[in-house]
């Protein structure tokens, strides 16, 4: 399927200027270990070249220099979309790089969606771009207004925007905050309407969806992350279902839970643990009602997740530093 039209280089906001010597390019899609990348003179599949280290692979969106019929080389991120790959040593695989808005997805047609919006938020705000919450399938919900509410409390200075593929409604709202030139991702669990999302967005079958099963969710249809370029001229990332996230770093964590943040500041003291202690600005803030238990308890989650992770991946590179020293000739 092609992704993008051949006259239509993804050149997107702010492009780098290429080391001299390279031509500059954008990668629309990564698979099967080739890169499809967007240059002035059209769309080329092109091989990593042998510069570039296995874990800083390319990710969709990320400016590249390409000499020799090769992806030379990464040119630097303004904003990456992270996640950690799972297993013993965690290390962060970039999803999407150089976005300017992620759009939050959800579903209005299942009642447990605050908890996950909040995650998929700090995973946004960590990236560096600008997070938008949108909220699908508003046709299946009986009132979409107080459900919207309910979100928007808890996505401190984010927008909240409910959407419905097959009605249309909350379409035109949505495509106003997508700029031309702009570089979008989509993020959000499997099943939430994100490819349907997308295609009505594109006004084509841009990406392949699936019937939902008898349990009421998607099957996982996406495979690999590609950009799309929208009528309007945004360009929008489709990254595979992240149903299993796990943050990378907590980052995106003080802007995801800015009320908390804020809170914080006014514990007695600075190592606070925030469990009782005396003066704990938190345990007031939970005892006088203003802050929600269950957002709270989210928030420790997160944090705990991203402590985690973060020693992990410390360790790591700790262990391949010592590794390079071992092999390194003498
Ligand atoms: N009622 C209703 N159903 C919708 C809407 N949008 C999507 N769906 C249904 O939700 C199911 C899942 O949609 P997808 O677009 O495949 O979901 P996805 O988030 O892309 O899923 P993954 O690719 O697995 O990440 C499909 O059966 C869609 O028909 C909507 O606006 N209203
Ligand atoms: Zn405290």
């Amino acid at each position: 399927m092609s992704v993008l039209h051949p006259q239509v280089p993804a050149w997107g906001t702010a492009a780098p200027a290429p080391p001299s010597g390279a031509r500059l390019g954008r990668v629309v899609r990564v698979d099967r270990g080739l890169l499809t990348v967007a240059t002035a003179e059209g769309l080329v599949r092109l091989p990593p070249g042998p510069r570039l280290r296995a874990d800083d692979a390319p990710a969709v969106g990320d400016w590249v220099a390409v000499a020799d019929e090769r992806v030379a080389e990464v040119l630097p991120r303004r904003t990456a979309l992270t996640r950690t790959v799972a297993g013993r040593t965690s290390a962060a695989q970039v999803l999407a790089a150089n976005l300017d808005l992620v759009l939050v997805v959800d579903t209005l047609a299942e009642h447990a969606r605050v908890r996950r919006v909040e995650r998929f938020l700090a995973m946004a705000w960590g990236s560096g771009a600008v997070p938008l919450v949108v909220l699908t399938k508003a046709d299946a919900c009986a009132d979409v207004d107080a459900a919207v509410a309910q979100v928007a409390e808890d996505a401190v200075g984010v927008e909240v925007l409910a959407v419905s593929a097959h009605t249309g409604a909350g379409l035109e709202a949505l495509r106003a905050r997508l700029a031309p030139g702009a570089t979008c991702a989509v993020v959000g669990p499997s099943g939430v309407g994100k490819s349907t999302l997308l295609n009505a967005l594109a006004g084509r079958a841009a990406a392949a969806t699936t019937e939902v099963r008898g349990d009421g969710r998607g099957r996982h249809t996406t495979t690999a992350a590609q950009l799309h370029v929208l009528p309007g001229g945004a360009l929008l990332v489709d990254t595979p279902g992240l149903r299993e996230l796990e943050l990378a770093d907590d980052e995106g964590l003080d802007a995801a839970f800015a009320d908390v943040a804020e809170l914080l500041t006014g514990c007695r003291f600075r190592d606070c643990g925030h469990s009782g202690e005396p003066g704990c600005a938190l345990t007031a803030a939970l005892d006088d009602g203003r802050l929600d238990p269950a957002r709270y308890r989210a928030w420790r989650k997160l944090r705990t997740e991203a402590e985690r992770t973060g020693l992990r991946r410390a360790e790591r590179r700790r262990w391949e530093k010592a590794r390079g020293r071992a092999q390194r000739p003498r």
